[in-house]
């Protein structure tokens, strides 16, 4: 399993490999080289230089000394910044195709995933795999030459010593093991509470009015309060795991140094190795020591990296739906419109749509009306390829939309619904979001038609104005206004109206109703609505019950026929004083 995520990760490398990667490990094995001369040096001095009392190679050492620490320095630094530009360049292709699959993921994906869980799960996620690679990783490749560099020169300068030293070392290998496992699940668990933690105080801010008319602050604390507990018991049990072998390694390297100490001073003693020679060997010990340390404590920071980068793995597996067609077709035009067929679906097992059947002739208008929970909305979808049917056809000019592009069956359809998003961005940027290349003079035309240019050059910079998160700064009909205009930049001869005027009061809809009728005017329009008067004079207006079509006609036939909407329409205008209808 972590070998597959190393053997991704490594993929993600390959396109750094020359010369950044090649680079970063000549230079840090230019490092480890330059520590492992250090002991070399000593022993040089203590057993020639000193006892020959030769006073000109006594001042060269300083000066060998002196270049090879320069040169480690430059490796050092040198070899750090290209692992850096590595690590940073892999998180970067992470995150570039991150957003590329999150921009795609399926609608089902997104129903049942917290959007802001997934999101600040990716940030923490990659900046953890950041850590990994960069921190974790690179530390690991330079602690790892260094020691190899450092344990040869010992063993060069004496195989029995060495063996004395070294024979623990492996046993540390199994609970490095062990712990990593540990680190890479609590870690995991951790980023997911961490995840929740920061969906909580999204929520609690974007609901902040409701949670304060509710006086619910308490409540609100007291569940940020339990997943904040979460998230500090696994912080501990991985920092528990991080430092289990920190001791562990104290131990054998102190038991490593002992035994070398009583041997090697033995000898000294004896006279059979010179304490040159000792010394250097206890120096070459004493360097490998930190490396040795580093390899375990970086070790936890890559698991962690490991970790995050499996969840991030999930996320790029998750195939896009729908799939598109393996030969898709295009259409620029609607000339006969779209036509469903004995089509059903279900959200999971729950089935919404059963077997409808409904025709939206080109030019036409078709209503549908019908009680909440019909499957109106779900409709939509279906038609936008949100979803796919589990059976049945939808075509469009005779084409299964499934055999179309996504992005020619998106380009035919504009949709305004009762959410209008609006993207943290100025007015015009909001308006020409279906053309981006809109010119000016475009934009404008196109808020004008949508009743929208009054209130937008009364904005303190006017069509530059920035409107906030989601249109804050905007009452609901005018962010409705925003997005006909942006439907009719758009152009797209299908536009499917979901309850676009449901949330304004009356005169907000007479304004946003005047701007809908320019909208529809010459194209085919699929309205939901719940005020009937909204699609009296719809070309066909089909009832919606239990996912499929219960009655359809026009506005007269159905009355006459004293069903399910002549109930419908005469309780709406016997509720409300609502008027004549349109
Ligand atoms: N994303 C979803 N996941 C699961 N069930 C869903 C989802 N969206 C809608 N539903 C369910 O599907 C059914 C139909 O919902 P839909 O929104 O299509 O009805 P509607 O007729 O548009 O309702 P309304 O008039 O209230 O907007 C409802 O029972 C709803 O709970």
């Amino acid at each position: 399993m972590s070998a597959q995520i190393y053997q991704r990760l490594a993929y993600y490398g390959r396109r750094h490999l020359w010369p950044s990667f090649s680079l970063a490990l000549f230079f840090n094995f230019l490092y480890g080289a330059s520590t492992g001369f250090v002991p070399l040096v000593i022993r040089y001095l203590f057993d020639d230089i000193l006892p020959s009392s030769d006073r000109s190679r006594l001042y060269l050492a300083p000066v060998a000394i002196l270049v090879v620490m320069v040169l480690r320095a430059a490796s050092q630094y040198l070899g750090a910044y290209l692992t850096e530009t590595v690590g940073q360049s892999i998180t970067a292709d992470l995150r570039h195709q991150l957003a590329e699959r999150i921009l795609d993921l399926p609608q089902s994906y997104v129903d049942r995933n917290s959007s802001t869980v997934l999101v600040s799960r990716v940030l923490t996620d990659v900046s953890l795999v950041k850590s990994g690679i960069v921190d974790g990783f690179s530390s690991i490749f330079k602690d790892s030459l260094t020691l190899l560099v450092l344990v040869c020169v010992a063993f060069y300068q004496d195989w029995l010593l060495s063996l004395i030293a070294f024979i623990l070392f492996p046993v540390a290998i199994l609970p490095i093991l062990n712990s990593s496992k540990k680190v890479r699940r609590h870690s995991g668990k951790g980023q997911l509470s961490l995840a929740k933690l920061a969906s909580f105080l999204q929520e609690s801010v974007i609901g902040l009015r409701v949670v304060k008319i509710f006086g619910m602050q308490a409540y609100e604390l007291s569940r940020f309060d339990q997943e904040n507990q979460s998230v500090l018991k696994a912080a501990l049990k991985t920092t528990r795991a991080k430092l289990a072998n920190q001791p562990l390694m104290e131990v054998i390297g102190a038991i490593g140094f002992s035994a070398v100490l009583v041997y090697g001073g033995e000898n000294v003693i004896a006279g059979t190795r010179t304490t040159g020679n000792f010394f250097a060997f206890l120096t070459s010990l004493y360097l490998c020591y930190a490396p040795f340390k580093g390899i375990a404590k970086s070790n936890s920071t890559l698991q962690q990296g490991v970790s995050a980068a499996s969840d991030l793995f999930n996320i790029l597996d998750t195939k896009p739906e729908p799939p598109e067609a393996s030969s898709p077709q295009s259409l620029n035009s609607v000339s006969e419109g779209l036509v469903a067929r004995n089509v059903s679906f279900a959200y999971g097992d729950d089935l919404v749509i059963d077997d409808l059947s409904l025709e939206l002739p080109c030019s036409s208008t078709v209503a549908l009306v019908g009680s909440s929970g019909g499957g109106k909305s779900t409709i939509i979808d279906l038609f936008c390829r949100f979803y796919d049917p589990s059976s049945g056809v939808i075509s469009i000019d005779g084409i299964d939309i499934r055999q179309l592009s996504l992005a020619s069956l998106r380009s035919l359809i504009s949709v305004v619904d009762q959410n209008t998003f609006l993207f943290n961005d100025t007015v015009a940027n909001n308006i020409a979001y279906g053309l981006s290349s809109a010119s000016s003079s475009q934009i404008e035309a196109a808020a004008r038609a949508a009743n929208a240019h009054d209130f937008i050059i009364q904005l303190p910079e006017g069509y530059a104005t920035l409107i906030g998160e989601n249109g804050t700064m905007l009452s609901g009909g005018q962010r409705q206004r925003i997005a006909i205009a942006r439907a009719l930049i758009k152009d797209a001869p299908l536009l499917f109206l979901d309850e676009a005027t449901s949330a304004l009061d009356s005169a907000s809809e007479q304004v946003v109703q005047e701007a809908l009728d320019r909208l529809m005017a010459d194209r085919t329009t699929l309205v939901v609505a719940h005020r009937l008067s909204t699609v009296v004079n719809a070309d066909c207006i089909c009832v919606i019950a239990g996912g499929r079509v219960v009655e359809s006609g026009n506005h007269a036939t159905l009355l006459a026929r004293g069903g399910t909407y002549a109930d419908l329409f005469s309780t709406q205008f016997a509720n409300a004083d609502a008027g004549s209808p349109r």
